[in-house]
């Protein structure tokens, strides 16, 4: 056999090889509602519609289950391995899939509440969780002012999690406007950012594309954005939008602003692609700057 024709043959097969390294994301995008029950049999109910497309993780959004008020998060706040958290892991159990639980508030033993997000595995261990760890405390003249260090404390750690798709990191809303997280999130391993989120009417149009844009582009990763369905009843209206772009800049799938879900199949070779076609993060000047999580 022709040695230069096997090693081409060979080349090519691992290239389709990896090419078939795909994994199936939905994204949820549900209404809040005052009831937690409630919002977790509609969480579920999107959960079985989306494994009975055959997705493999399933991501919901920011605070799924408690209206996005800060007067609320020390009410609805649990410890963590409480009710709403085995729920969630039985979920993701009984329906074997990851679930980027999106965020939920939390309750430690000193009675500080935090804006938290759970992982589970597809048998609802949990291997991830991120307490969001830039508080959302903004005043947009004639536009959105929220205050979450009213009554939240912020996290001090970085999520990365492993999973038989690779690493991924995850971050909570405002977190991701802060480039050097996703960075090193991504200098871990990470190869898609996942982001529960709660936008609103201010800053969602304004900066909520573009920043799914920017932190996909400048890291060559997926991003995952996952928000609360519009609610104009809620006294914290929702922006919508949940989103995934590519690690090229493309908008792989984006919802408007109604209740519902949507499934993407992402090649996770069309990253190797990007980087070897254009590889940013190899020819960083790490002798001139560089960033660091020490
Ligand atoms: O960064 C923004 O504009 C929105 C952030 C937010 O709503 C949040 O952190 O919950």
């Amino acid at each position: 056999m022709n040695k230069g024709w096997n090693h081409e043959l060979k080349r090519n097969l691992c290239f389709e090889d990896r090419y078939a390294k795909k994994v199936k994301i939905a994204v949820i995008q549900m209404k809040v509602d005052r009831d937690v029950d409630k919002n977790i049999t509609v969480a579920e109910d999107f959960i079985r519609k989306s494994v009975y497309d055959g997705a493999d993780m399933v991501v919901l959004p920011e605070m799924f289950c408690c209206p996005y008020e800060t007067s609320n998060f020390p009410i609805y706040a649990e410890l963590e391995g409480g009710d709403i958290y085995n729920r969630l892991s039985s979920i993701a159990s009984r329906f074997g899939i990851y679930l980027v639980a999106g965020s939920v508030p939390e309750i430690d033993k000193f009675c500080r509440v935090y804006n938290t997000s759970y992982i589970f595995d597809r048998s609802g261990t949990k291997i991830g969780k991120h307490r969001k760890m830039h508080l959302f405390d903004i005043d947009v003249e004639g536009g959105q002012y929220f205050k979450e260090s009213d009554t939240l404390t912020p996290g001090d750690s970085i999520c990365v999690f492993n999973t038989e798709f690779g690493k991924m990191g995850l971050c909570i809303c405002y977190d991701f406007r802060f480039v050097e997280l996703s960075r090193i999130m991504v200098d871990e391993g990470a190869n898609i950012i996942i982001v529960p989120a709660a936008f609103n009417m201010t800053t969602g149009p304004a900066h909520w594309e573009n920043l799914f844009k920017m932190r996909a582009v400048d890291n060559q990763v997926y991003t995952i954005g996952a928000a609360p369905a519009r609610d104009y009843d809620s006294s914290y209206t929702s922006y919508g939008n949940s989103i995934v772009v590519s690690p090229w800049g493309e908008v792989v799938n984006k919802m408007n602003e109604e209740e519902g879900y949507f499934i993407v199949d992402l090649d996770l070779n069309y990253i190797d692609k990007i980087r070897k076609e254009l590889p940013l993060l190899k020819q960083r000047r790490h002798d001139i700057y560089t960033i660091s999580n020490k």
